[in-house]
C-alpha cells in the first residue's frame, strides 16, 4: 500500500525560486538552519499540548515531549526528530511546497534587483527562509511525519531542484523528523561538518538555549548501528552500566528568559528568542522587560523589531505578543495585549493567575487584560521616548520604520495622547532632512507665532510648492509637512500640544505677525475689500455650483488663487480616504482665495468693473478656479473644457 501512493509534486514558483537561491546559498551563516529546524520542532510542542489540554479526546502521548538530534557521520546524515503535532498529508504539501507569506513573493523580487552579494545578503537576513534552510547545508531532505490523531504518516523527499516527492507510510512515530544528507564540509564557504557532535551543540547553544521542551542529542552510534534514542525517560546524566543506552544529553537549558534576571542573559540570548518568536533573521532594536508584582503577577518580554514587515499595513495583518501561562504556550498573536498601533511589537507575556484554557474572546473582555495592556503599551512608548534622548540614530530608525503606524493613537487613545506627542516627530520646512518633534518646534517658535502650523498632502514635494504655503514661507514660519495618509486623520482629533493649537496652512483665515503687523494687514485688507467687493459677490454667485465662498487671501504671495477649507471642514483628501473606504459623505465646499496684489486678479477685477455682464470674464473666473485646483495637485472638473479655454487664451498671446 505504500508505494503505490508516491506522487511527485512541482514547488509552487516562488519556492521553487526561493530554494534556487539556497542551493548556491548566497547566505553566509549556515549554521542557522538547525535553529530553524529546533525552532519548527519547539512550535509543533507546543501546538500538540495545547491541542492535548483543549481536546482530551486526541490521541495523543504527550508524557515526554522533546526534540532529538541524531547525528550519523558516517552516513553523513543529521535528522532533528521531535513528537509534537505533526503534519498530515495535505498539511505537508500545503507548507512544504510553498510559500504561504506574501511578503516573500515582493522579497524574491527585490533580490533579483539587489547586484551585489552583501545587498543580497541584507535582504535575505529580512526574511525567514524556515525549513528550506536546510537545502544550504544538505543536498537532499527527508521528512516523516504523522499528525496527532491519524494512523497514517507521511514521507516528504526532495533534493531541492524542481520537485518533491510524497508517499504514505504505515509505521511512523507521532511528530516530525527532518533527515539532512549533509553537504561535504567547506569551511571556506562556512560550511561545517553537521555530523560533528561539538558543532551541533555550539549552534544549539548559541541559537537556541532557550527553548522551553529539551533539545537532546543521541550517543554517537557504535560500531553496531541502529540506536534510534526515541526510548529514553528524560532522566539525564544516569550512570552508564553496560546494559543501558547511554542517556540522551540534553543540550540546552531551557530557562525561560523572561523568568531570569536580566544580568543573567546576554543580549545575544534575548536576540535568538526574539527571532524565535517574530521570525524575523535580523536583530531587534530594543529589549523591552517588564515584572508586574503584586495581585495579577505577569512577565514580559517585549522587543521592537528593526524594520517594519511588509504587511503591516494589511487587514489580516496578525498583532500582537505571545501569551505564555506559567510557562505554558497558549496562543500567537494575542492580540488583547497591545493596541493596534502597536502591533508590530513581538515578545512573549507570561502571566501567573490566567487559566490554560482562556481563549481569544475572554481575554478581550477581561479587566486584568485590558489594565496589563495599557501598562505595556505605556512601557513600550516610554522606552521610545528614552530611545529618543539617548540613542536618537535608533530611534530615527524606529520612527522611519514605525512613526505611520504609532501616529494611528494619536486618535483613539486619549489617555496615552501625551506620551504619543512626546515620541512622535514630523518633517518640517525648518530642515529638508531631520525631522522635528512638537516640542522643538515649539521652542523655535518667535515671538508672536501662537500656533503649530501643518499641511498634509502626498508628498514633500508637493507641500513645499503648494500656493498655501507661499505667506508662510515668505514671512520664515515653519510649517510640519505631513504626508502619511493617517496624518489627515489624526489631525483632526488632537486639538492642541502644549498649549499651542495645531492649525493647517490651509484652512481658515490666516493671521500671523505682530500685532502691529497684524493691524496693518487689517487695514489693508479692508480697502482692497473695498476695491474687490463686486468681483467677489459676481464670483461667488458665478462659481456657486463648486465654492461655498470666494473672498481676498493674505496667505498668497506668487499665485493668483487657491482654495482653503474652513477650519471645522473635511479636507478633500480625508474626504476620498472615508469614499475609498465605502462611507459617503456629503461633498464639503470650499473656499477661493484671491491674491489681490496678482496682475491676473486686479485685471479681472477692472474688466468686471467695466464690462460686467462679459461671458469671457466668466470663463476667466472659472479658469482661475481650475488653477487653484491644479496648484494643490487636484484636477478640474472637466478638463477638455480647462484645455480649451486656456489653448484660446494662449493663442492670443502669439
Ligand atoms: N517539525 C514540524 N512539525 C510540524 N509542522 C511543521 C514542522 N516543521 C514545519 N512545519 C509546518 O510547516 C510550516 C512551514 O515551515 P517553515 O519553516 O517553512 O516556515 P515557518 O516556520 O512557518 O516560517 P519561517 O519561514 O518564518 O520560519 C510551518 O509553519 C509548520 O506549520
Amino acid at each position: 500500500m505504500s508505494t503505490e501512493t508516491t506522487e511527485t509534486f512541482e514547488f509552487q514558483v516562488e519556492a521553487r525560486q526561493l530554494l534556487h537561491l539556497m542551493i548556491h546559498s548566497i547566505y553566509s551563516n549556515k549554521d542557522v538552519f538547525l535553529r530553524e529546524l529546533i525552532s519548527n520542532a519547539s512550535d509543533a510542542l507546543d501546538k500538540i499540548r495545547l491541542a492535548a489540554l483543549r481536546d482530551s479526546s486526541l490521541d495523543a502521548d504527550i508524557s515526554d515531549l522533546h526534540i532529538d538530534i541524531e547525528a550519523d557521520k558516517s552516513a553523513r546524515t543529521l535528522t532533528v526528530r521531535d513528537n509534537g503535532i505533526g503534519m498530515s498529508r495535505d498539511e505537508v504539501v500545503a507548507l512544504i511546497g510553498t510559500i504561504a507569506n506574501s511578503g516573500t513573493a515582493q522579497f524574491l523580487k527585490e533580490l533579483k534587483e539587489a547586484e551585489d552579494a552583501s545587498a543580497a545578503e541584507g535582504l535575505i537576513g529580512q526574511f525567514g527562509v524556515g525549513f528550506y534552510a536546510s537545502f544550504m547545508v544538505a543536498d537532499e531532505v527527508t521528512l516523516v511525519t504523522r499528525r496527532a490523531g491519524e494512523s497514517q504518516g507521511t514521507r516528504w523527499t526532495s533534493t531541492g531542484e524542481g520537485t518533491y516527492t510524497v508517499d504514505t507510510v504505515d509505521d511512523a512515530p507521532q511528530g516530525t523528523a527532518v533527515t539532512l544528507h549533509l553537504k561535504p564540509e567547506d569551511t571556506e564557504d562556512r560550511l561545517y561538518d553537521y555530523a560533528e557532535p561539538w558543532k551541533i551543540r555550539e549552534i544549539v547553544k548559541r541559537y537556541s538555549d532557550f527553548i522551553t521542551w529539551p533539545v537532546r542529542m543521541a550517543p554517537e552510534p557504535r560500531t553496531d548501528a541502529g540506536a534510534d534514542g526515541s526510548g529514553g525517560e528524560g532522566a539525564e546524566g544516569a550512570e552508564n552500566t553496560d546494559a543501558a543506552p547511554p542517556a540522551p544529553e540534553t543540550l540546552n537549558s531551557m530557562k525561560a528568559l523572561w523568568a531570569r534576571s536580566r544580568d543573567e542573559v546576554t543580549d545575544e540570548e534575548y536576540h535568538e528568542l526574539y527571532k524565535h518568536i517574530s521570525h524575523d533573521w535580523q536583530d531587534p532594536l530594543e529589549t523591552i522587560r517588564l515584572q508586574a508584582e503584586g495581585t495579577f503577577e505577569y512577565q514580559a518580554l517585549l522587543f521592537l523589531p528593526s524594520h517594519a514587515p511588509h504587511d503591516l499595513f494589511n487587514q489580516g495583518y496578525k498583532r500582537g505578543v505571545q501569551l505564555y501561562v506559567k510557562r505554558v504556550f497558549i496562543m500567537e498573536d494575542c492580540d488583547a495585549l497591545m493596541p493596534s498601533y502597536l502591533r508590530f511589537v513581538k515578545g512573549v507575556v507570561d502571566a501567573q493567575d490566567l487559566s490554560l484554557n482562556v481563549s481569544r474572546e475572554m481575554l478581550q473582555q477581561d479587566r486584568q487584560i485590558q489594565l496589563m495592556n495599557r501598562r505595556l503599551a505605556k512601557k513600550v512608548l516610554a522606552t521610545v521616548k528614552d530611545l529618543r534622548t539617548k540613542a536618537p540614530e535608533r530611534y530615527a530608525t524606529f520612527w522611519r520604520e514605525f512613526g505611520a503606524v504609532v501616529k494611528e493613537g494619536l486618535i483613539g487613545d486619549y489617555e496615552n495622547r501625551d506620551a504619543l506627542l512626546e515620541v512622535s516627530s514630523f518633517a518640517t520646512t525648518h530642515d529638508e532632512e531631520a525631522p522635528t518633534t512638537l516640542r522643538q518646534y515649539v521652542e523655535r517658535m518667535p515671538e508672536g507665532q501662537e500656533h503649530i502650523f501643518y499641511l498634509t498632502g502626498e508628498s514633500r514635494q508637493a507641500l513645499e510648492n503648494s500656493p498655501h504655503m507661499e505667506t508662510f514661507r515668505a514671512k520664515g514660519i515653519e510649517v510640519l509637512l505631513l504626508t502619511d495618509p493617517v496624518d489627515e486623520v489624526w489631525v483632526d482629533s488632537v486639538p492642541a500640544y502644549d498649549g499651542k493649537q495645531l492649525r493647517s496652512v490651509a484652512k481658515g483665515e490666516v493671521d500671523l505677525g505682530t500685532e502691529e503687523e497684524k493691524q496693518e494687514a487689517e487695514k489693508e485688507r479692508k480697502q482692497h475689500q473695498e476695491q474687490f467687493a463686486g468681483l467677489l459677490t459676481w464670483m461667488s454667485e458665478h462659481l456657486k455650483e463648486n465654492v461655498k465662498e470666494v473672498r481676498l487671501s493674505s496667505r498668497l504671495t506668487v499665485s493668483p488663487a487657491c482654495l482653503v477649507s474652513d477650519t471645522h471642514d473635511v479636507t478633500p483628501a480625508l474626504e476620498s480616504m472615508y469614499r475609498a473606504m465605502g462611507q459617503s459623505l456629503p461633498h464639503t465646499k470650499r473656499i477661493l482665495e484671491l491674491n489681490p496684489s496678482h496682475a491676473l486678479v486686479g485685471g479681472l477685477n477692472q474688466a468686471h468693473g467695466e464690462r460686467p455682464g462679459d461671458d469671457v470674464l466668466a470663463e476667466t473666473a472659472e479658469l482661475l478656479y481650475d488653477m487653484a485646483l491644479l496648484a494643490e495637485g487636484g484636477t478640474p472638473n472637466d478638463p477638455a473644457r480647462f484645455v480649451k479655454l486656456m489653448a484660446d487664451r494662449i493663442e492670443r498671446t502669439l
